[in-house]
């Protein structure tokens, strides 16, 4: 194996063995995770997916139980249950689910205007997304994700299509096709997807439909006895309405941020492999982390560019968060480290809570928090997931 990327595990603190068996145990996780999307009863969920895979899914114990994390067997294939076919879970890794519990949105205190503002500056595919939504279900909010990947953003958008559109009108999502380190920048962002837009859409393509069927003749009947109406039997398609949302931009500052970056992805093999399906053999996979590590002057210099961005998008009191799926001291808290310094006295790393809980992570430099990659899973005591780096701060 290539001492490069044996030496940069083992820096994360994966003795020689470990990092070969965590190089070929990422195909043949012994768990992965679902969370329970909340617009549907936890025990009827669990019920069904208890009677589908043959085993009761076990609950993440260290995230907020509102979070819905739950582990189920590894060689489960979560596209052919019909919970997820019917939109009920979500399958995300549990250190994922980690950095949006860390925004800490439960508490809700960033809340000034009663609208809650987010940022996802890294969103897509958007799994974390989905979650911030989730999380804020109920109260008024505008979450806004914005990625530079456009085949990327149209997952997300599926992913919103069928997870969050049909919700309350209190729920606002966006989806703006930008660069993140200059986002806003009105010349060049493009909004790709607004779901306010897309529930009226929805809605008034429904009442068109049910009008054509039941109505049809009872209107054009009033029509004529209105008279002096022309008599042409179509109904007129309606203006978009923009009353609100699309128009009004990307302007205002954010209540909480998440850049969870662009990285080397080493923390997390299965997302790797997950991207790229050639990934197949430790040697593949090792051979592309080096790629990877090999430019990672360019990797920290974007992070940053990222972090700052999003920092400025911050309001005064508001909660940023800054998380990568991987290892690497350099794309952790070497940035970290030049953030600070770039804004001492106005960003304050803060400790990150789950609600109390014993977490599987390591706490580090400026409160940071390191999960390691799954090597031993404990079910029953602490589970943990994909490796993970999470740091919190606050804009004073
Ligand atoms: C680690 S992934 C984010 C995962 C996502 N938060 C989720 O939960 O599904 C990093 C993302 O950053 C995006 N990205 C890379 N460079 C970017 C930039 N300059 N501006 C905005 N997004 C960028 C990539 O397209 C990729 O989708």
């Amino acid at each position: 194996m290539d001492q490069s990327v044996v030496e940069h595990y083992a820096s994360a603190g994966l003795d020689n063995a470990n990092v070969q068996n965590y190089l070929d145990s990422a195909t043949s996780a012994t768990w992965r995770f679902v969370r329970l999307n909340p617009r549907f009863p936890v025990d009827e969920v669990l019920s069904q997916l208890t009677a589908e895979i043959g085993v009761e899914p076990v609950r993440v114990p260290w995230l907020p139980e509102n979070a819905r994390f739950f582990a189920i067997p590894g060689a489960t294939t979560i596209k052919n249950l019909s919970t997820y076919e019917e939109g009920k879970i979500y399958g995300m890794d549990c250190s994922s689910g980690a950095a949006v519990a860390a925004l800490g949105l439960n508490n809700n205190t960033n809340n000034v205007s009663g609208e809650t503002r987010v940022l996802d500056l890294c969103c897509c595919p958007g799994a974390k997304l989905c979650m911030i939504v989730d999380e804020l279900l109920g109260l008024r909010m505008e979450v806004v994700g914005v990625d530079i990947s456009d085949s990327r953003l149209n997952i997300s958008k599926k992913l919103l299509r069928k997870y969050i559109i049909n919700t309350d009108a209190n729920t606002l999502v966006k989806l703006f096709h930008a660069d993140g380190t200059t986002f806003p920048n009105p010349k060049s962002d493009s909004l790709v997807f607004d779901s306010r837009a897309e529930a009226q859409e929805t809605a008034s393509s429904k009442g068109r439909k049910r009008m054509n069927k039941s109505a049809r003749a009872r209107e054009k009947k009033r029509l004529k006895e209105l008279g002096g109406e022309k008599e042409t039997g179509k109904i007129e398609k309606k203006e978009k309405k923009t009353d609100e949302p699309a128009a009004r931009g990307s302007d205002s500052l954010f209540d909480y941020v998440l850049v969870d970056a662009e990285c080397s992805t080493d923390g997390a093999l299965s997302h790797l492999k997950h991207k790229n399906k050639s990934l197949k053999s430790s040697e593949t996979v090792t051979t592309t982390i080096k790629k990877k590590l090999d430019d990672e002057g360019n990797l920290t210099a974007l992070q940053l560019s990222l972090l700052n961005a999003g920092f400025k998008n911050l309001r005064v009191g508001g909660t940023i968060v800054y998380a990568t799926c991987s290892l690497s001291v350099k794309q952790n808290e070497g940035v970290v480290q030049a953030f600070i310094e770039e804004h001492k006295g106005v960003a304050e790393a803060v400790p990150i809570d789950f609600g109390g809980q014993m977490t599987p992570a390591v706490t580090g430099p400026h409160h940071s928090l390191r999960f390691s990659p799954t090597l031993t899973t404990e079910v029953g005591g602490v589970i943990s997931g994909g490796g993970f780096f999470l740091c919190k701060f606050i804009k004073k």
